[in-house]
């Protein structure tokens, strides 16, 4: 019988007498989001990070996990790579970022942040799960987790052993509409996790003189496709500098409508959850 009492799942689960999830006696985790794409580089650790920033904006207390073992690009983006995370009896104690974020990844637990992790599937799979059992993260309304790429054994492991309460897909314009991508929505279904909504990045190109939108791809099956699988696009992003600049600048640089843009995915997630 599973441990129940602070499972994020408990009110809907019907599945107490099989699952084997286990949980941290010292956390409450109200609401947990995978960030999830079919393939890697779309910009998944981007969107997690900003995702997790307009939460935070919004007054709620907020984590992220870098369960991307083998690229973990999370500490760049808050700009805590310098840090290193410590652990006390009751476990490890992620860093707070600027903003007030709990974070973990392994490379704020490895000595130096440009060594590799040589390491086989099952180790990596049991890093992730040390992440919700063994770290602190005590009271958060949402905790995000960037998700490795694809459709692989770690990926396979967060959505078995940590309670998901739904996915949020990465994915480009060029493969919106892609096998690999429906392989990652077939694969959370499979697993009955619900899919909140996908997030197109690099939509289009804004032209820094005029503004204008340059729309590279012209994704005319994107519909259907998003129809088929009962889907909803809950946000579509700009290639643009201030987003690919945040490891260095932070949100400071951050424009107006991509400000809006995250405003409006967290109030889809905020809304979609309650
Ligand atoms: N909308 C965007 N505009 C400009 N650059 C972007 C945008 N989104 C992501 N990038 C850049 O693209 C690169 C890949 O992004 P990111 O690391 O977030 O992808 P990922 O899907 O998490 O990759 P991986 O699967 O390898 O971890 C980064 O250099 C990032 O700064």
């Amino acid at each position: 019988m599973a441990d129940c009492n602070n499972c994020p799942a408990k009110d809907n689960c019907t599945s107490q007498d099989i699952c084997t999830i286990k949980n941290n006696p010292y956390n409450f985790v109200k609401n947990i989001i995978g960030v999830m794409s079919g393939k890697g580089g779309v910009g998944k650790s981007t969107i997690s990070a900003l995702i997790a920033k307009d939460l935070k904006n919004k007054g709620y207390r907020v984590g992220v996990m870098d369960a991307d073992i083998t690229g973990p690009s999370i500490p760049r983006l808050f700009q805590i790579e310098d840090k290193r995370a410590a652990a006390n009896e009751k476990g490890i104690i992620p860093i707070t970022t600027k903003e007030g974020i709990k974070v973990i990844s392994l490379n704020l637990l490895m000595e130096e942040e440009d060594k590799p992790v040589i390491w086989r599937g099952p180790i990596l799979s049991g890093i992730v799960q040390q992440f919700w059992t063994d770290v602190l993260w005590e009271e958060l309304d949402y905790l995000i987790i960037d998700m490795p790429p694809g459709t692989g054994d770690v990926a396979l492991t967060v959505m078995q052993s940590i309670p998901l309460s739904g996915i949020i897909m990465v994915s480009v314009p060029q493969d919106l509409v892609s096998m690999i991508v429906a392989k990652a929505i077939n694969m959370t279904k499979k697993l009955n996790i619900p899919i909140l909504g996908i997030v197109e990045n690099m939509s289009y190109v804004l032209c820094p003189d005029c503004n204008k939108r340059i729309q590279i791809f012209d994704g005319e099956n994107t519909d259907q496709f998003l129809k088929e699988y009962g889907l909803s696009l809950i946000g579509e992003l700009p290639m643009v500098k201030d987003i690919a600049n945040i490891s260095v600048n932070g949100n400071s640089e951050l424009t107006d409508e991509v400000r809006n843009i995250f405003d409006s995915i967290s109030n889809r997630i905020i809304t979609t959850l309650n």
